[in-house]
């Protein structure tokens, strides 16, 4: 053993963190040749974080198992366990950004959820990114945060904020980031739903309501408001909850219409603003203060039974813990 042999190396696992994200403004605009949507958005990163434990296996195979799946709501089951898996495929990813020997650079990856599974999340999107960051101190890539990003970005339009975390401004499909300072954290309640909603079904329902006429067609490229933008960094959740947006939101109510009815219930019991986070159906709920949102989130709980998690952001992107 060398004397510069590192701790991942000797004990041959390495542990990482990154966040789900809410939108507090979405935009979107008409869809481009390949499906995709032009978009602006508010990106806020929340407490609410998958881990990813990458550990050495010496036969090159990249496997993954999900533990701890009962703090995650909607079917953990739903998630492949195959090569197709997001986490699996950023580790890939990476070892062939990095060079390294198939045949002896395998991984396992235990991914711990509790990111909602296709709540509007990104929930996948975070796993991906942790587990870039686990396998990037595993392998000692000496990688910046961009770069990780970067990496990440074809697996998923929202990978490169889970990397970045934080509050940004993001444009092209979500994955051009302009990070911002904030001064005080935003407190919310999260209520996830039982059943995930497809996203590329969600936004297939936009251009349908918008081609019969129920939603108007946007005249104007997809933006983010200046003042949402200086709400959000002075830390004003008053003004944050009167000018937060999602385009989203009425495709997402016409497919699940209890989430109207979860909206109306957050609202009577005192939240600032209530919407539906990025395709849904996650729900979020804008408290005025920490105090506010545990006691919100308790009130939302007795009323409906369901879980409803206070939540607060801006929080970190992927990290090595
Ligand atoms: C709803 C958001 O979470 C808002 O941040 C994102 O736009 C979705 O990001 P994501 O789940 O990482 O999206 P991807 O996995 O890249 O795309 C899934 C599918 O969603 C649709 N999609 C996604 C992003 C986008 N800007 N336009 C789209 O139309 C496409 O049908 C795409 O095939
Ligand atoms: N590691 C993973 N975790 C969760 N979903 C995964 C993973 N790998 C692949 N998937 C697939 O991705 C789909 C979307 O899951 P995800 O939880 O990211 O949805 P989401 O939070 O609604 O995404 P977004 O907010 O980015 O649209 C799932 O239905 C699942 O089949």
């Amino acid at each position: 053993m060398s004397a510069y042999t590192s701790s991942a190396q000797l004990f041959g696992h390495a542990t990482a963190q990154a966040p789900g994200k809410v939108n507090l403004s979405l935009a979107v605009g008409e869809p481009r040749e390949d499906g995709y949507h032009p978009l602006a958005t508010l990106f806020l990163a929340v407490s609410m974080v998958e881990e990813v434990t990458a550990t050495h296996r010496a036969d090159g195979l990249i496997t993954v198992s999900i533990s701890d799946a009962s703090s995650a709501f909607a079917d953990p089951d739903t998630i492949p366990l195959d090569e197709t898996n997001l986490a699996v495929r950023a580790s890939r990813l990476l070892r062939d950004h990095l060079g390294l020997d198939a045949e002896t650079h395998g991984v396992h990856l235990e991914i711990t959820k509790q990111v909602p599974v296709a709540g509007g999340m990104g929930g996948g999107s975070a796993d991906a990114a942790a587990a870039l960051a686990a396998c990037a101190g595993l392998w000692e890539a000496g990688l910046s945060r961009d770069e990780l990003a970067r990496i990440g970005a074809p697996l998923g339009a929202d990978v490169p904020f889970a990397v970045t975390g934080g509050a940004a401004v993001g444009r092209g499909v979500g994955d051009e980031l302009t990070p911002l300072l904030s001064r005080d954290p935003l407190h919310l309640v999260l209520v996830p739903a039982s059943q995930g909603l497809s996203t590329p079904q969600v936004y297939t329902t936009l251009d349908t309501l918008r081609a019969d006429g129920v939603l108007d067609t946007p005249e104007t490229a997809p933006d983010v408001s200046p003042e949402l933008i200086q709400a959000l960094v002075a830390g004003h959740a008053e003004s944050v909850a009167l000018l937060m947006s999602n385009d989203l939101q009425v495709p997402a109510t016409t497919m699940v219409p209890e989430l109207s009815e979860m909206i109306e219930i957050g609202m009577e019991e005192g939240a600032l603003a209530g919407q539906v986070s990025g395709s849904g159906p996650t729900i979020m709920f804008v408290a005025r203060s920490a105090e506010d949102s545990m006691q919100l989130a308790g009130r939302i709980q007795d009323r409906t039974g369901i879980a409803a998690v206070p939540v607060h952001g801006p929080y970190p992107g992927a990290r090595l813990l």
